[in-house]
Parts: structure tokens; sequence; C-alpha cells
């Protein structure tokens, strides 16, 4: 079997606060594999981005990795000087984030962007860097391409500009795509559509994409497996279609309620009673306790872990626990 692209080891974030510390993710684990679409949902809070940016490097001091290891093609990234991260974001990992305006420089035109971006990791001309951007805002779905990359980013609409947003990110390449909420900000109607074109293109190139929403929607209509982040803690991870049709932790069975189907309407979604807890309140035993309906004794005593099963998936929750490890468990 390939090594998977990326490897995320029991990575664990903090932000030290006059009044201790706080864990935003803790001990988070989890495999992107070649080609593979891996959606990571959770509600805001969850830890979403914070997941994205410690990956790409980019976490916002006083954020730290305090601990875990990530690994990019079996090569260690966490760890690597300033200088040698710059490089791999771009080259060989791209970003769209929900705000075009993050990754577009007002200032500069689009072919401008593409053009730099592209001969910052590729050895090409000016001219070859051009042609590539030209189709690239073709594929992405930029009509009269070849005219319109001389615009300016607000000379395009909201979803027009999402489209550059995702040309940049795959422009040289990268074998990883870190999508964070890409498109919520735009209208239901273009989001789709939108996510549809990274996804196409990237599967034409093998590349693999780490989508982060907090919307399951988008992840059953899209990913190919699904990871369940719940107060900064993977609560179950497994491929889209199993997890859709049999959520076994209590928190995804509660986030699959809030799909719309054709015949409900957004009022009649279930929704999970309760909030997530504050980073600094993280109840004893398993975090979704105060909201599950399911759980019982040890489940207000013990920290469920994720247990890896031969089908793939895995669900941080007593409920699957078996006798065997709840005898070696105490
Ligand atoms: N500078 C900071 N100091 C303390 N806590 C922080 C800081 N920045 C982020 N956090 C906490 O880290 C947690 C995770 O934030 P993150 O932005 O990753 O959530 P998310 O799941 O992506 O949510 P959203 O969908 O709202 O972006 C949140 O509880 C947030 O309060």
């Amino acid at each position: 079997m390939k090594p998977p692209i990326l490897s995320v080891r029991d990575l664990v974030v903090e932000f030290p606060t006059r009044r201790g510390t706080l864990r935003a993710l803790d001990h988070v684990s989890f495999d992107i594999a070649e080609g593979e679409v891996l959606g990571m949902v959770g509600e805001s809070g969850a830890g979403k981005s914070l997941t994205g940016a410690a990956i790409i490097g980019l976490l916002e001091p006083p954020g730290r990795v305090a601990s875990g290891e990530i690994w990019l093609r079996g090569e260690r990234i966490d760890n690597l000087p300033r200088e040698k991260m710059r490089r791999i974001r771009g080259r060989r990992i791209g970003m769209v984030f929900q705000d075009p305006l993050t990754s577009l420089n007002p200032l500069y035109t689009v072919a401008e962007q593409l053009i730099e971006t592209i001969r910052t990791h590729m050895d090409v001309s000016e001219k070859e860097a051009r042609k590539r951007a030209v189709a690239l805002l073709d594929r992405v779905g930029i009509p009269a391409a070849a005219r319109r990359i001389d615009d300016y980013p607000h000379h395009f609409s909201g979803g027009m500009r999402q489209r550059v947003v995702i040309a940049l990110a795959l422009c040289a390449e990268p074998e990883l795509v870190i999508a964070d909420e890409p498109t919520t900000a735009l209208d239901v109607s273009v989001q789709a559509q939108i996510i549809d074109v990274l996804k196409e293109i990237c599967a034409e190139r093998g590349a693999s994409v780490m989508l982060i929403t907090h919307d399951m929607g988008v992840i059953a209509e899209t990913a190919d497996r699904v990871a369940v982040l719940y107060a900064g803690r993977l609560a179950e991870i497994g491929p889209v279609r199993d997890v859709i049709q049999a959520a076994e932790h209590p928190y995804t069975a509660g986030l699959m309620g809030s799909i719309p189907t054709l015949t409900q309407t957004a009022e009649r979604l279930t929704q999970i009673p309760g909030s997530m807890p504050r980073l600094n309140a993280i109840p004893q035993g398993c975090a979704f306790n105060p909201r599950c309906t399911k759980a019982f004794d040890r489940c207000f005593r013990d920290q469920p872990d994720l247990i890896p099963r031969a089908d793939g998936r895995q669900v941080a929750c007593w409920l699957y626990e078996t006798a065997k490890s709840e005898v070696s468990n105490g």
C-alpha cells in the first residue's frame, strides 16, 4: 500500500493564557491517502481551522504545536525551518480559504499573481507561466480567461474570485490542497459548482484534498472519508458512505440529522441540544457527555480514544468499547 500523502500523529495545539494553558487540539491523528478527499467537519470552534493551520505551519502565535508529528509523503514537516516550510506551502500544499481576499492581493492583477506563484515554484519562462495560468483559469471556469487574466481581483464576482483562488492554489501543482470553508461566503447555488471544480481538477491530477467545513451536506456530496472533530478531539473517522448510512458516535449521528433532504426544510432539521464546551471548561470523561442522550457512567469518568477497526472506521465512544478493553482499562 502507498504511504499516505499526509499523516498527522497525536497533534496537540495549545494556547498559553494568563489563566493557564488551553488545549485546542488534543492528540488528533489521521491520514490522507493519495487522491483522497478527506472532509473534516465539526461545529464552530471545534478546531478545524487550527488543524489546517498547524499542517501548513501557519498557526498564529501564541498558538503552538505542543507535541505530535506531521508528515508529508514520508517527510516530517512540523519541525522544518521557516524557509523550507515556505517552499512547501504553495508548491506541495495548496490552500483555499473562505475569504478570497486572504489569498489575493487587491493591488496586483490576477495574471501577475498567478505568474509570480508559478515562477516562484517552477522553472518556467514568463510566457509559459502565462500560458499555464490562462489554461488553469479556463479550467476553473472563468469565461474569456485570456482577457480576464489581466483584471484585478475586485473586477470579479465573489464566486468567480473564489475560482481564481482555486487556480492560485493549484497553479504550482500541489500534491495536497487544504480548503477551509471554501464556499461558506457564497450563494448556495454557486457553492456546489466551486467544490465540484476543485474536486475534479484534484482528481485529474491525483492530488489529495482536505476539505474543512461545518456542513455535513457538503461532506456527504464531496468527500471519500470524513473526520468528525468535537472540542479539539476526533470523535469518529470513516468512509463517508458508511458513516452516513450508520453514524456511530452520537455526535456524528446528531450532525447527520442536520443535513437537509428534499423533504425537509431547514427549520425541521434535528439540532443537537446544547453547545460545545469552551476550552477552559471541557468536562471530565467524554467532552460530548453533557449533550449525549446515550451517556452512561463511564462516559463521565474516562475520556474515550479512537479505536481503529478492521473496516477502516474509528470511533471514540464508550458505546463501542469491547468487553476486552473494558477489562484491560479497569
Ligand atoms: N489566540 C487564541 N487564544 C485562545 N484560544 C484560541 C485562540 N485562537 C483560537 N482559539 C480557540 O481554538 C479553538 C479552535 O478554533 P478553530 O478556529 O480551529 O475552530 P473551527 O472549528 O475552525 O471553527 P470555525 O468554523 O468557527 O472557524 C476555538 O475554541 C478557539 O476559541
